[in-house]
Formats: C-alpha cells, sequence, structure tokens
C-alpha cells in the first residue's frame, strides 16, 4: 500500500503556499505541519500528498468492489460537495458533530486544539442557513485543523478560500444559523450511503471524499 508514496497531485494549493518557508514532516507520513514566518497568513497548515483515486486502487478497489466491506467507503457524489476551503486536498482523523441550523458546537469543537483532525458536521444536508463562515474556519485553521466538512451550508466563501484549511460543504447560504441548539458530538454519522464514526480518517481531494477506519497503510 503506497498510495501516498505514488500521489501526484500538488503539495500546496496557491493560496496555503503563499508566506510558507518551513515545513516539518509530522509522525504520519501524510501530514504536514507548515509555520508562516509573518503569522499574518496561514500561520499553521497541514499539507497533504496523497490523492484518493490512487487511494482506492492501491486497496483494490473498483465498481465490482464498491458494495463490499474494503475498509475504503466513498461519499455518494451525488450530494455534489463542494471545494470552500484554501486547502482542497486534506486528511485526518474525524471528529463529528450533529446540528441542525445551530452552530454553537461547531465553534467550541473549533476552538479546541485541532492536532490535524477533521470536523464534520451532520447539518442535515439543510441549504436553509450557513453552519460556518470565515470567523469559525479561521478560529479552525489557527488551531490546526486539517478540514471541515459540513453536511450542509457555508457562508463567507470567498474569505474562507483564502484560509489554509480543508473546507466541504454542499452549498453556500448567506443566513447565519440561530445559536440555540447544542447538537451532539462524537455520535457516528449517517449520510452519502455510509456511516461515519468519530476517529474514523477521512481522505478528501477534488475526486472525493473516502471514509477508512483508519490511515492508510
Ligand atoms: O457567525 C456564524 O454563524 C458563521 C459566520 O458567519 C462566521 O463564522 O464568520
Ligand atoms: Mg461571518
Amino acid at each position: 500500500m503506497n498510495a501516498l508514496k505514488h500521489g501526484t497531485r500538488s503539495f500546496f494549493s496557491p493560496s496555503c503556499f503563499k508566506g510558507m518557508q518551513l515545513a516539518t514532516q509530522l509522525s504520519s507520513r501524510s501530514s504536514f505541519y507548515t509555520r508562516a514566518p509573518s503569522q499574518q497568513f496561514a500561520p499553521r497548515a497541514f499539507l497533504s500528498s496523497f490523492a484518493t483515486a490512487d487511494i482506492c486502487d492501491s486497496y483494490g478497489l473498483d465498481v465490482s468492489k464498491i458494495s463490499s466491506d474494503h475498509g475504503v467507503k466513498v461519499i455518494d457524489p451525488s450530494l455534489n460537495f463542494k471545494n470552500f476551503g484554501g486547502q482542497s486536498e486534506f486528511c485526518g482523523s474525524i471528529v463529528t458533530i450533529k446540528a441542525y441550523e445551530s452552530n454553537p458546537l461547531v465553534r467550541a469543537t473549533l476552538q479546541e486544539d485541532g492536532n490535524g483532525r477533521v470536523l464534520v458536521v451532520d447539518a442535515g444536508g439543510s441549504t436553509r442557513c450557513a453552519m460556518l463562515g470565515g470567523n469559525l474556519a479561521e478560529i479552525g485553521e489557527k488551531n490546526g485543523w486539517a478540514g471541515i466538512v459540513v453536511y450542509g451550508c457555508i457562508r463567507d466563501s470567498k474569505e474562507i478560500s483564502n484560509i489554509c484549511i480543508g473546507v466541504k460543504a454542499l452549498n453556500t447560504h448567506p443566513v447565519k444559523s440561530h445559536k440555540d441548539e447544542k447538537g451532539v458530538r462524537d455520535v457516528p454519522l449517517h449520510f452519502g450511503g455510509v456511516t461515519i464514526r468519530p476517529g474514523d480518517y477521512m481522505y478528501s481531494d477534488s475526486d472525493g471524499i473516502l471514509i477508512m477506519p483508519g490511515p492508510v497503510k
């Protein structure tokens, strides 16, 4: 299994490359910790070298085997997750939140140390408001989250495209969520034909989103 070594996609998206000088490899082969000298742009970013297509190939996955358990689950592309963050490839251990049209738990979680993890927010697929905006994405970036995936909408998309973090969502919406319901954390989520458990791994790039029980071997 050497999908990571053979990954041919670019390390850096243009916005994340800006201002970066120092990259030190972390323990995972797929993650790099990068510090910007100015601290004004992209103070921290997790940069990845992998391709979801290569990972699927290395696990022997083809369409005849897609429904059997190969340890690699693909979120149904008909959900049309779009990339909004400055980092289009991201991966990491998953933290889950289930919250419908209310985002205080998203803020509280992004205020924690991310340690290269990916926050997955199940907002029930709502396209009636935004669960995440530029302020929250910036908090996530500063605290070392590798990415945020929202099964719902985000706003401040122009701002988010300049923040060095992975952000995927169904769409944008200019209206903010309410702040009344807390939501639940660390629960299994079900959308896009897959179950996503806390501690699962995500690999996300422009071809799709993979959910795996652990990092690529
Ligand atoms: O305030 C919100 O709920 C979302 C938002 O716009 C931000 O994070 O900037
Ligand atoms: Mg905002």
